[in-house]
């Protein structure tokens, strides 16, 4: 099926979010959109999908114009859309989860459950997806869970698969799966238009490439490109991929985790006897996929989990026990993994997201009341340093693109006075342009004296800032190591394979 977008513009108010877009898919081929966070490629994807009314504009399916007052009528037309949160009902099993919308209801196009079953078996075994029907979507991985999200849409017969930023959640297996996945689907027949901001995975799988800018299309770029000449032509400018950075000036240990344990609530060790340092000036980053502790074991640095034993001192102060406002009194900046949940409030304005974690009193307040000039001064600077893509400092943050929300959670986190930055992902969802920089960020917060712990599953990041790397595995931390140690022992490592 050939989809069409002719002149497709969408605007927010005063911000043109996408300005006369014309874009073609043809039958079987994956179709990259690349662009810098804020550049219009979510925006689109929703008008596509039936999600958003385009002010002008139309779409086009096989040179006929359609019309889509809702996501129904785009997956009825065979456009299917795989969120990068997920919209599948943790409790239900994956037939029923692929029943969704399609119940015996009069009138309705009717899936029974054992068709529903019979389905997603014949979809699982055509592409391997190696799905049972039956499974608790809640007891499934994230990169399997994505898979039912896949065969939701095959299952509704979607010619048109829309992935936006698919692999920001996948382990670095799950993410290659997923290409293989992509490359037989779209030799079967379905077109796919892949959003992302790894320029390796475009290299890989792209059949043509589209380049956004400020919500306007500025080009194509050809696969082979390097990624060099793709982070260019996506920002408009030379990004140096590499993070540069001095021997570290190594202080006092003054963070020290010693034993520590996280239990559940049935006595299951989330976290097992973990113990290491971080000096004055040193990056510890930790490696691992995701889900074997790394979640635990920021959190309960932080205050946030019960059944915690062992010890956590900052500057020679206990934090095991300390309530999350003792922790941040501290010092400790924080970058949680899932933005969206534990970093923002979607409600609130950007300048006062910039304000939360803060101790009441001076500067932002005067008594009970808010500076409100303070805090417009202090988060229009911080607009500016972070170059955060917003209308203004009143906007909603839950209106901002995803890569522009972590910018909001990275400027409050690093603008705070600290003596300890913990950073979990701290680039997921960002653009090249904008890792450049929160790289800098991080390596300039450890030249300045302070430790940093980061947690990330993306290797080349762990590669670049840490000056030693834990591997976690199964809630322990099977070693620590220098950032010389190959990237196949740090994999085998992390599959908790002993040397
Ligand atoms: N519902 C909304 N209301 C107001 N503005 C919005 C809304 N949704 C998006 N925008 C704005 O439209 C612009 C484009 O956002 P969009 O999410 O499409 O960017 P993106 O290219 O997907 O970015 P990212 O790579 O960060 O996900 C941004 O300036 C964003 O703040």
């Amino acid at each position: 099926m050939k989809l069409e977008l002719r002149g497709i513009t969408k605007r927010f108010g005063a911000l043109v979010a996408n300005d006369h877009i014309d874009l073609t898919i043809e039958p079987g081929e994956i179709h990259c959109l690349l662009g810098e966070n804020g550049a219009g490629k979510s925006t689109l994807m929703n008008v596509l999908y039936g999600l958003y009314k385009a002010d002008e504009g139309e779409i086009l399916l096989d040179d006929h114009v359609i019309h889509f007052n809702g996501p129904g009528d785009a997956l009825a037309a065979g456009i299917g859309m795989v969120h990068q949160h997920f919209m599948l009902i943790p409790v239900f099993t994956v037939a029923e989860n692929v029943m969704l919308g399609h119940e015996p209801v009069k009138g309705g196009v009717v899936l029974d459950l054992p068709t529903a079953r019979t389905l997603v078996r014949e979809i699982s075994d055509r592409f391997g997806f190696e799905i049972d029907p039956d499974d608790l979507v809640e007891n499934l991985p994230v990169g399997a869970q994505q898979r039912v999200e896949i065969i939701k849409a095959l299952a509704r017969d979607a010619k048109v698969l829309v992935l936006d930023e698919p692999t920001a959640v996948l382990t670095p297996q799950e993410t290659d799966e997923l290409m293989v996945i992509m490359k037989q689907l779209a030799a079967s027949g379905t077109s796919i238009v892949f959003i992302t901001h790894k320029l390796r995975e475009v290299r890989e799988v792209a059949d043509r490439i589209t380049v956004v800018r400020l919500g306007k299309i500025v080009g194509t770029a050809d696969p082979s490109s390097s990624t060099t000449e793709l982070a260019s032509l996506m920002v408009g400018r030379t990004v140096d991929l590499t993070v540069e950075k001095d021997a570290p000036k190594l202080g006092a240990e003054s963070f020290v985790v010693s034993n520590l344990t996280v239990l559940d609530a049935t006595g299951h060790r989330l976290l097992d006897d973990v113990s290491f340092t971080i000096r004055e000036g040193e990056v510890l980053a930790i490696a691992g996929v995701q889900g074997n502790g790394q979640t635990e074991l920021t959190e309960a640095i932080l205050g946030l989990r019960t059944g915690v034993r062992g010890s956590v001192t900052l500057d020679g102060r206990e934090l095991v026990g300390a309530s999350v406002r003792d922790s941040l009194d501290a010092g400790i900046g924080f970058v949680p993994e899932d933005r969206k949940k534990d970093g923002l409030v979607a409600e609130f304005s950007v300048a006062e997201n910039l304000m939360l974690d803060r101790s009441v009193g001076e500067p932002f307040a005067k008594g009970l009341n808010i500076r409100f000039d303070y805090l417009e001064e202090f988060a229009d600077k911080a607009i500016e340093e972070f170059d955060i893509r917003t209308q203004g400092a009143t906007t909603l943050a839950g209106r901002l693109s995803g890569g522009n929300q972590q910018k909001v959670v990275l400027a409050r986190e690093l603008s705070r006075d600290l003596r300890l930055l913990i950073a979990s992902q701290p680039t997921r969802g960002l653009d090249v342009g904008s890792i450049e920089f929160v790289h800098d960020r991080i390596i300039a917060t450890r030249d300045s004296g302070i430790p940093v712990l980061i947690v990330s599953t993306e290797l080349d990041e762990v590669l670049g800032l840490a000056d030693r790397i834990a591997v976690m595995y199964r809630g322990r931390i099977v070693g620590i190591v220098t950032p010389d140690t190959t990237r196949t022992r740090l994999g085998e490592m992390m599959a908790g394979i002993e040397a």
